[in-house]
């Protein structure tokens, strides 16, 4: 029998031996971006909310460590060393002690380099994975370390909860914002791929202001995506996406997440979050579209 894994997202099976765990895409509902720090990284104050569904990783005792990629977005992302699972396997094994070792496929659902995270939210599934595959019991501030040590966003994408984050991505804290969980959510990415170091160069170096996430009404109201300008311009057809979502019939707020290029737009009910997809799908040949939720904390 295979174990019960009450993580395990519908439509995957493991198998005997497999855990599961779920990828969940990062949004940032809101990002403002303060100043340019000595060490080249800009200071942010970002509202981090995750989607109910991700990228997919399971893994099972084996010798070694090896990975495979399978799923709508695996072509062209290499399963080797450079793979940030790879690399988060390789931290835990530094960490934990060597001799263990783990067969990990990943279904790449999330378009890659977006603005979603979707490798900082695989490389933080890695570590949240091995760490029950192994029985390790890492102590969650080491687990943290480890995950800063692979890149801005996975401390946040460990926990996958909402969370007001600051600095390089380092100081987190729970923002459980009412209004929040369950929001039917559309995530659309019009299939360019825009990097990040780019989007930040191109950035205007103005600091207008401080992010209040004390409310979500106050986050749609006066928040702001600061790196939208910049990438726009690298991308122009991120302003397309942004005035399609808006003119859809029960949207709240649409705005680009990350460095881009995807974009996400919250709604009042599901059925127009599914109206709103299907009319995207059908004028829009080539673009990603998920309909998705706001997961629960
Ligand atoms: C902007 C966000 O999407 C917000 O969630 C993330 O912080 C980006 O995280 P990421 O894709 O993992 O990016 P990283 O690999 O950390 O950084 C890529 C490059 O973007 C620039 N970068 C990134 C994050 C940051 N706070 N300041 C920066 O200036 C740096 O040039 C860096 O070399
Ligand atoms: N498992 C992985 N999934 C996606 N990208 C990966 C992975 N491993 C390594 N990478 C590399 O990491 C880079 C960033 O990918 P990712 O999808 O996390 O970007 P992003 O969505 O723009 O992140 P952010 O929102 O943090 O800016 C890509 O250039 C990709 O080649």
């Amino acid at each position: 029998m295979p174990p019960l894994d009450a993580d395990m997202p519908p439509g995957v099976a493991p198998g005997v031996g497999e855990l599961t765990e779920t990828a969940y895409a990062k949004v940032n509902l809101a990002l403002h971006v303060r100043e340019r720090r000595a060490d080249g990284y800009h200071a942010l104050e970002s509202l981090f909310v995750f989607a109910q569904d991700g990228d997919v990783l399971t893994g099972r005792i084996a010798d070694g460590l090896s990975l495979s990629i399978e799923g709508p977005f695996a072509a062209g992302l290499e399963a080797g060393e450079g793979n940030l699972v790879m690399k988060a396997a390789r931290a835990m094994l530094d960490h934990v002690g060597q001799g263990r070792g783990a067969a990990l496929r990943l279904v790449k659902n999330l378009p890659v380099a977006s603005g979603i995270g979707g490798g900082s939210a695989d490389a933080a599934a890695a570590l949240r994975l091995l760490d029950r595959l192994w029985d390790a019991r890492v102590p969650q501030p080491e687990l943290e370390r480890i995950a800063l040590s692979l890149g801005s966003d996975v401390p946040a994408c460990l926990a996958s909860t909402a969370q007001m984050v600051r600095g390089r991505g380092e100081v987190l804290e729970r923002a459980d914002l009412a209004g929040l969980p369950g929001t039917p959510m559309l995530l659309v990415n019009p299939g360019v791929g825009v990097s990040t170091a780019q989007v930040f160069a191109d950035w205007d170096q103005v600091d207008r202001g401080v992010l209040n996430a004390s409310s979500l009404d106050g986050v749609i109201a006066d928040g702001r995506n600061d790196l939208e300008p910049a990438a726009v311009g690298i991308a122009p057809v991120i302003a397309d996406v942004l005035a399609d979502l808006r003119q859809c019939a029960g949207v709240r707020l649409a705005r680009m997440s990350g460095s881009g290029a995807t974009c996400f737009a919250l709604f009042g009910t599901q059925a127009e979050a599914q109206a709103a997809a299907a009319a995207l799908k059908r004028r829009r040949d080539g673009w990603w579209v998920m309909e998705t939720r706001i997961r629960a904390a």
